[in-house]
């Protein structure tokens, strides 16, 4: 449905887009996540056709953009980060000139222009002028101009931003629903937005793919070694001779404070190894009972700061499991490094005196 093959986009000497990748089924519904200045809208912007690319390949359903834009762009809705309205029309006007624009048949246009204005909810506000609208309804009215002519792919540069609560849930409601017949790309740097709508998550810092996966791979293999956090009855040296008869868990961490015989401790344990069971059997034969037992997995947006705080060089792999790997040997190559500086600087300090 949409392929992107090496994309790069310099402005000048500066790199914006470097050297992109990814594809996108049919029905799919793509988050497109990165910090401000990442490059999400440059992507965009080069996948609707609205600017021209340095290097590489964009096909959206089969159609090369660059060599066949005309018939790209027909498979293109496009909502802009600014959405292109045009404010002294009136809804219906605004709607009216898009889908000329998209050439939909004059037999079709009414029906299809008041089926659109219930599924964005401006059926309301249909005669009144644009500039007289809420920024809410405006970026609705935004929507509606993408979703004329039902193309197969709809883009939505960030689709709810400067809306209230109760719109942005509207606003994904009615992304989902669309989610249905079309495939969505949308772009955002709002974390919860794109786990709650999107089938998959690509995150990308300085124009360059950092990681794609699904939002719960994500969790689960960035997030690399599982913590489960656990507050439990008995003696420390009880509960720590029990979980360290479980192979699987690979650290505890005991915490200071500990009240009314309570301890508190997280055991941590291999990505893909689930140790709750285990834990409440050795525990138990431990006679240490479980007050809480809960898992302390990195949220994404853990994941998201890890991965964009990433120093320049960061490894580019579609396996976030094996990216999480390299980052952490990085890390830890860099704490080795710091730890022995560290030593150094004792020992001179030690001759010294
Ligand atoms: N027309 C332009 N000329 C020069 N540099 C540009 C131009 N448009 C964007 N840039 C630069 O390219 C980089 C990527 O910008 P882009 O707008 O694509 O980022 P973004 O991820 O959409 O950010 P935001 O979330 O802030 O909208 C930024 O460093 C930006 O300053």
């Amino acid at each position: 449905m949409i392929e992107v093959k090496h994309l790069v986009k310099k402005y000048g000497e500066h790199l914006a887009v470097d050297d992109l990748s990814f594809t996108l089924e049919k029905g799919q519904i793509l988050g497109f996540l990165g910090p401000n200045g990442a490059g999400k809208s440059t992507t965009m912007n080069i996948l609707t056709g609205y600017i021209s690319a340095t290097e590489g390949i964009v096909t959206i359903n089969g159609h090369d953009i660059f060599d066949e834009p005309e018939e790209a762009k027909k498979c293109i809705g496009y909502l802009p980060e600014l959405p292109p309205l045009y404010q002294d029309m009136t809804v219906r006007e605004y709607l009216n000139f898009v889908a000329d624009i998209k050439s939909v048949k004059k037999n079709e246009k009414r029906k299809m222009i008041d089926r659109i204005m219930r599924m964005t909810k401006i059926t309301d506000v249909s005669e009144r002028l644009i500039k007289q609208l809420s920024k809410g309804y405006k970026q609705r009215v935004g929507l509606a101009q993408a979703i004329i002519g039902f193309p197969e792919v709809i883009i939505l540069d960030e689709p709810t931003v400067g809306l209230d609560p109760m719109q942005i849930i509207e606003i994904r409601d009615l992304i989902k629903e669309l989610s249905k017949d079309h495939t969505i790309i949308l772009s955002s740097h709002i974390l919860s937005e794109v786990s709650a709508i999107c089938d998959k998550v690509m995150i990308i810092n300085k124009g360059r793919l950092i990681v794609s996966d699904t939002p719960d791979n994500l969790s689960k293999h960035i997030g690399g070694s599982q913590g489960l956090h656990l507050e439990v009855k008995g003696e420390q040296a009880d509960i720590k001779k029990a979980l360290e008869s479980i192979p699987e868990i690979t650290k505890l961490e005991f915490e200071k404070s500990s009240k009314g015989g309570i301890v508190k401790l997280s055991a941590y344990s291999a990505e893909e190894s689930d140790i709750r069971e285990a834990v409440f059997y050795a525990l138990s034969d431990a006679k240490c009972p479980i007050y809480d037992m809960h898992s302390t997995k990195m949220s994404l947006e853990d994941i998201f700061l890890e991965l964009t705080q990433e120093k320049e060089n960061v490894h580019v792999s579609k396996n976030s499991n094996r990216l999480f790997r390299r980052s952490k040997q990085k890390n830890e190559e860099e704490l080795a490094a710091l730890g022995e500086e560290i030593n150094n600087q004792e020992s001179e300090h030690k001759e010294e005196n």
